[in-house]
């Protein structure tokens, strides 16, 4: 007799990412010929709140109660600020927070530049350093810049601070963001919260959702 995962179909191949099939082994440090990024004209301005994207978002979005509720903001350069407070419901030993909780934090902060040079772009790759403890009621003080841009990846790197914005460096990252189209979201999202993003009838939030002209 067959073995029992013979008679199982083929797993589809992934509908987007050539990435997802043979696993990209793309550095975290840019190429020579990347280059440096720039600032859109119509970035928010230095010090502006950036705002969060799409409501329901763990990482920024104000309808999601146990979410990070991260509010960034823009940096004078590609950079910004954001400040995280790590909550009861972050923990994951004992009064410290989650380090899976604590790269979202640093995920979400990364994926804010998008607002900074207009671009829509998802998290390729992160890689994470977690160098202190984070106890609830922490503020972790975070800052994320774009480093260089070659082609559609942009090069990123965070860190998370703690006891203030000058304080230690509790965690950081380095990542690889890469730049999508919006089909990106429509075409792979569930469809009941597509629809019902497409459908919101405040033109900004329904834009912002999708991070069209971000
Ligand atoms: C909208 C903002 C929300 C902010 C929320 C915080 C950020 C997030 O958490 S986003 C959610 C998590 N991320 C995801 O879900 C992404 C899932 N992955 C994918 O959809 C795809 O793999 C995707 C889009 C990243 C790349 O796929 P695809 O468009 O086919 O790219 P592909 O043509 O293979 O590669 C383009 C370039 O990127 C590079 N690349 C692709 N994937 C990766 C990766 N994982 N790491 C590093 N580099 C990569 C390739 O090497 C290639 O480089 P080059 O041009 O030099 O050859």
């Amino acid at each position: 007799m067959r073995p029992a995962w013979h008679a199982d179909p083929p797993v589809p191949p992934a509908a987007v990412g050539s990435g997802l099939v043979t696993a990209p082994k793309t550095s975290l440090v840019p190429p020579a010929e990347a280059v440096p990024p720039v600032r859109h004209p119509d970035a928010p301005a230095p010090g502006e709140p950036i705002g969060s994207h799409y409501d329901q978002c763990f990482g920024c979005g104000s309808g999601q109660p146990h979410g990070l509720q991260l509010a960034a903001r823009a940096g004078d350069g590609v950079n910004v600020t954001a400040e995280f407070t790590v909550r009861p419901e972050h923990q994951g030993a004992p009064g410290l927070a989650h380090g899976g909780v604590l790269a979202t934090a640093l995920d979400d902060t990364l994926g804010s530049l998008n607002w900074l040079m207009h671009v829509i772009s998802v998290t390729g790759r992160l890689e994470t350093d977690f160098l202190r403890p984070v106890p609830v009621d922490t503020v972790l003080h975070l800052d994320a810049e774009v480093t260089a841009v070659h082609g559609r990846k942009i090069y990123c790197t965070a860190t998370g601070r703690i006891g203030g914005p000058e304080g230690p460096v509790a965690v950081r990252a380095d990542a690889v963001f890469i730049e999508v189209k919006i089909e990106h979201f429509v075409n792979n999202g569930r469809p009941e919260e597509i629809q019902a993003a497409m459908s919101d009838p405040d033109q900004v939030r329904r834009a912002r959702a999708f991070e069209v002209n971000p």
